[in-house]
């Protein structure tokens, strides 16, 4: 029990849940539009991201991939004498997650005039998030004008029997190991799995993974084959297509897993990576009229549009539309670089109804995250990495387009060949065959990250191929597959 809590009260024009980098882009963009904000975070300001997910699993992975460029030229891997030095890829990656303090980030809030109160944020009533810090004191936040939740995902834990006693890592204990394990079976073959799997086979780890679909079911095949290549040939045993049925930690500290197909595995640590749940299980959700545990719909302001006619029994109407929801919470897109887009679109959002300015929301306006539906770029950091935008063949036809794919191997570009030797890789565009214009890309070899963009601009701007004939890639560059794929997709007559 909680002795002299207290409680109080504020406004604000803003309340934002959640401090991840979502919830601080659309205080930051909210602030710049001339309003007052409140920002709530239970754990850490920066969130997922900057401690458990994107930059502390990139530095684990940045070493090795740094090795393995110098090892493709014969005159620089002369110079390597050693292996990895996984102390100091340890120590490199606790410095990206800034030792888990969040100072510096808080630093960023209060320089931008964000007020930010540590707790846990929930929704009382209409546009009114109570806040219970670690004391069981609460704050009453109202809002005048909008409640945005960005209060992200948590890895979902499927209902496996013995999985849940058995210590399994997440995504949070694998990007924040202070040990190698020396056999790491991976549950998912999904992004964090195959990426972990990349990252804890360099750096050691005997590696086994159980991927239900297969490797990276939601890319171009030849990218999900040319990494499930690497990875057999770095010695990680793969079994797809089936799950596994048992999970049992022993008195020994080992783990048995024992799958489908009835083969049976052991290891010192398993990792579950078999997708995300949203964080709204205890948000309060349940007061207007919504599901707690399911993500947030939302429209493309980003506006959550499922309330129900009226909220919280006060007969607030819920057309004023004071909720709203970006980032992973959402279910559109579960990528920083994407919530953050959304993040900027919904500040302003917020301004402009705030300031009774009208909204441009037709599509590709200021005031629609029209991208989200056509144009998300997403860098898989395995090897070879997986840099794609847009739709897949298989997604494209799936969405009723008239297309025609167009394939290129990118070891037989220049400058791919000058980059290392033995580049392998490969490339892929889609294009609409009504409209003429490009609506995605895939590539896949070493070091391609950087290559994404153009595809991104290529394919939000719906530049036509007649006009990226005349976008020249220099010499000799690894862009230049852009012609090659232009010339094997061939002119019109
Ligand atoms: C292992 C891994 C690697 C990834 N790598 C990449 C990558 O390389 N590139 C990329 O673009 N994306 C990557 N992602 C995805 C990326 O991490 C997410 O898309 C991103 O973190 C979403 O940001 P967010 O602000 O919506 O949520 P989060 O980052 O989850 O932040 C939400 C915040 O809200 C807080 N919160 C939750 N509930 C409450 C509450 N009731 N009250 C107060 N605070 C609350 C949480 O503590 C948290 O700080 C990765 C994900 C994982 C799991
Ligand atoms: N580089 C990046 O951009 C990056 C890196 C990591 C994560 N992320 C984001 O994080 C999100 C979560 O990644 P994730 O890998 O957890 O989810 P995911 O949805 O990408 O993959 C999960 C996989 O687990 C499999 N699976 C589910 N249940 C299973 C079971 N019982 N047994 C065996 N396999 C099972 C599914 O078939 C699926 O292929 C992704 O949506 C991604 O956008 C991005």
């Amino acid at each position: 029990m909680v002795e002299h809590a207290e409680t109080t009260e504020n406004t604000f024009d803003v309340v934002v849940i959640g401090a991840g980098p979502v919830g601080e882009n659309v205080a930051g963009g909210a602030v710049k539009g001339g309003l007052t904000v409140a920002i709530v975070e239970s754990e850490l300001v920066g969130g997922e991201c900057s401690y458990w997910a994107c930059m502390p699993t990139k530095a684990l992975l940045r070493d090795a991939a740094a090795l393995r460029a110098v090892r493709a030229l014969p005159g620089a891997a002369a110079a390597v004498t050693g292996g990895l030095d996984t102390a100091a890829v340890l120590a490199r990656r606790d410095a990206f997650a800034s030792h888990w303090h969040d100072d510096g980030q808080v630093a960023w809030l209060e320089s931008a005039g964000i007020t930010l109160l540590r707790g846990v944020g929930r929704i009382s009533a209409a546009r009114t998030v109570q806040v219970t810090d670690p004391g069981g004191n609460t704050t009453v936040l109202r809002a005048r004008h909008a409640v945005v939740v960005a209060t992200g995902s948590s890895a979902r834990l499927p209902e496996i029997p013995g999985l849940a006693g058995a210590a399994p890592w997440t995504s949070r204990e694998a990007a924040a190991a202070q040990a190698v394990p020396g056999r790491l079976a991976i549950i998912g073959g999904g992004v964090v799995g195959t990426e972990m799997a990349t990252a804890y086979a360099a750096l050691g780890s005997r590696v086994t993974m159980i991927a239900r679909e297969g490797l990276l079911p939601m890319v171009e095949p030849f990218a999900s084959d040319l990494v499930a290549g690497t990875l057999k040939a770095r010695g990680v045993t793969l079994h797809l297509r089936t799950e596994p049925e048992v999970v049992r930690r022993d008195e020994n500290g080992t783990v048995h897993v024992t799958l489908a197909d009835g083969t049976t595995l052991d290891a010192d640590e398993v990792l579950v990576a078999t997708g995300r749940k949203p964080n709204t299980d205890d948000l309060g959700l349940e007061r207007l009229g919504l599901i707690p545990g399911d993500w947030l719909h939302v429209d493309d302001s980003l506006r959550v549009d499922q309330l129900p006619p009226v909220v919280d029994g006060d007969g607030t109407p819920a057309e004023n539309g004071w909720l709203y929801a970006a980032g992973d919470v959402n279910h559109r897109a579960l990528l920083t670089h994407q919530g953050k887009y959304q993040a900027r679109i919904l500040g302003d959002a917020i301004a402009a109804r705030a300031h009774g300015t009208p909204l441009d929301a037709e599509p590709w306006g200021r005031h629609a995250a029209t991208a989200d539906d056509h144009a998300v770029p997403q860098v898989i950091f395995t090897d070879p990495e997986i840099a794609a935008v847009g739709h897949t063949a298989a997604s494209a036809v799936a969405a009723g387009l008239r297309i025609r794919v167009v394939e290129h191997d990118l070891g037989a570009v220049a400058g791919a060949s000058l980059h290392a030797d033995g580049y392998t890789g490969r490339a892929s565009m889609i294009v609409d065959e009504d409209r003429k214009v490009i609506v995605g890309f895939t590539v896949a070899g070493p070091d391609v990250a950087e290559l994404l963009h153009p595809a991104t601009i290529a394919v939000a701007a719906e530049v036509p191929i007649d006009r990226l004939w005349h976008a020249v890639p220099a010499y000799p560059t690894i862009s230049e597959i852009w012609l090659r794929l232009l010339e094997t997709y061939g002119r019109d007559t």
